[in-house]
């Protein structure tokens, strides 16, 4: 093994029942970025990064176990990359007593900004979070002062939703009530009727949220007077597709009258400015069709249409790869003071893990998913989109930045009724 190598490794989510199987697009990118940042002759000094990859399907016991055959074979890793939030959670809580850094690509747990379960934890996946600052502005924006809340009993959800009541308070925004179901929304959304909720935040995986929207045409609490957030990364017509199969009982028309107007929130993940130069040299479009032809060839129908899973977030997985490289050059830089390495590095040296944490903590740069950079927590601070699907289209509504409390709006909105529906019923007093 030539010994100017410098080994990380890699846990994807390729298959399996549940979950995200996102490294299906995220590890061809990130084998991307490893060929990018290793042609770079101003990077490592002379040293190769090398990826040792393994498939976690997304369960954290497998990946636990990928995670002690990375770390109990030879040759010595320095870092790993890892996805799916259940598998961060373990790989990240254990990593720490290997001094490992853990970077993780395709995780949204809220659960996971936590310094002192994950003390070694960066994510370029931000946080279910960001969408809750971006929720209210938009709250404000339409002075929509009463809510409610409608959500599936996941873990992610509920603690975005823990996350969203404090934003609230804060705000003065009143949750009128908080309903929760397991699978079945059918009582749920009665009571939300009965709460005469008018401004409803839902937070619920893709299939359930065709349950709800089917319930939500049933009890007619949809319309001029009703405004829904849902969550933005469904696939486009997420509400129209696998209705017979999931036994929805509303038509494509029902489903498609319950959800026109409704508003979505996501994180941006592909650099909006495309034709902006990223510290690639690429823009994000340079990058799409670099994606595009690594997955050809890995047998994908791209021109179809076949998309693998993951490749929203795939510019996650290739800037990821390069926050690694840059903090690896920043160690390498410092420790050459002192006349060490990375090579010196092991996994009971907490001397060169902290050198390491300290350069990827002030990560900054412009990569093909926009500007990398990590809170206190290690969570990826991000941008946010928010759209509204008009005529059975989204429509792009603006972006806010919550770093700088800036929302860029587009002014495309449309309302059902020909004005912004209020958030309460409105009694109107004769003259
Ligand atoms: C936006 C989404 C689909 C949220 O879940 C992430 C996977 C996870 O958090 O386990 C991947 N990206």
């Amino acid at each position: 093994r030539r010994d100017n190598d410098l080994h990380i490794g890699g846990i994807f989510p390729m298959e399996g029942e549940g979950g995200w199987q996102g490294g299906q697009a995220c590890m061809p990118a990130a084998e991307l970025a490893l060929a990018d940042v290793n042609a770079r002759s101003d990077l490592l000094s002379g040293f190769k990064l090398r990826l040792h990859s393994n498939d976690s399907k997304c369960e954290p016991g497998l990946g636990a176990s990928v995670m002690y055959n990375l770390l109990y074979n030879p040759p010595q890793k320095l870092l790993l990359l890892a996805g799916c939030s259940t598998v961060c959670t373990t790989v990240a809580e254990a990593a720490k007593m290997w001094n490992l850094m853990v970077l993780c690509y395709g995780a949204s747990s809220p659960a996971l900004s936590d310094r002192s379960r994950f003390p070694t934890l960066f994510r370029t996946h931000p946080s279910a979070t960001v969408h809750n600052p971006t929720r209210i502005k938009l709250m404000q924006k339409f002075a929509w002062s009463r809510i409610a809340i409608l959500q599936q009993a996941e873990e992610v959800f509920i603690s975005t939703v823990e996350d969203l009541e404090a934003h609230c308070k804060k705000a003065g925004i009143e949750i009128v009530t908080r309903q929760s179901f397991l699978s079945d929304p059918a009582d749920a959304v009665r009571n939300l009727r009965r709460q005469d909720a008018r401004v409803i935040v839902g937070l619920f995986y893709v299939v359930a949220a065709r349950r709800v929207l089917c319930e939500v045409y049933k009890h007619r609490l949809y319309g001029k007077s009703y405004v829904w957030f849902f969550i933005g990364w469904y696939e486009d017509n997420w509400f129209e597709t696998n209705l017979e199969r999931e036994g929805i009982e509303c038509t494509v028309e029902q489903m498609r009258e319950a959800a026109e107007g409704h508003l979505t929130t996501e994180a941006l993940m592909w650099n909006q400015n495309a034709n902006q130069t990223t510290i690639s040299g690429m823009t994000s479009e340079d990058f799409r069709s670099r994606l595009n032809e690594a997955l050809r060839e890995a047998g994908y129908d791209i021109d179809g249409e076949r998309y693998p899973e993951g490749y929203q977030e795939a510019p996650l997985a290739y800037d990821a790869v390069w926050s690694v490289a840059l903090a690896f050059n920043k160690t390498m830089e410092k420790l050459q003071k002192s006349g060490l390495s990375l090579k010196n590095f092991t996994y009971t040296n907490k001397k060169i893990a902290d050198d390491i944490y300290e350069a990827i903590n002030s990560t900054s740069f412009l990569g093909v998913s926009g500007l990398v950079a990590f809170s206190s927590q290690g969570d990826r601070i991000a941008l946010t989109q928010i759209e509204q699907l008009t005529d059975n289209h989204y429509v792009k509504l603006g972006y806010y930045d919550t770093q700088a409390d800036n929302l860029t709006w587009l002014d495309r909105e449309r309302w059902v009724g020909g004005k912004v529906p209020p958030d309460r019923t409105v009694v109107v007093n004769e003259l």
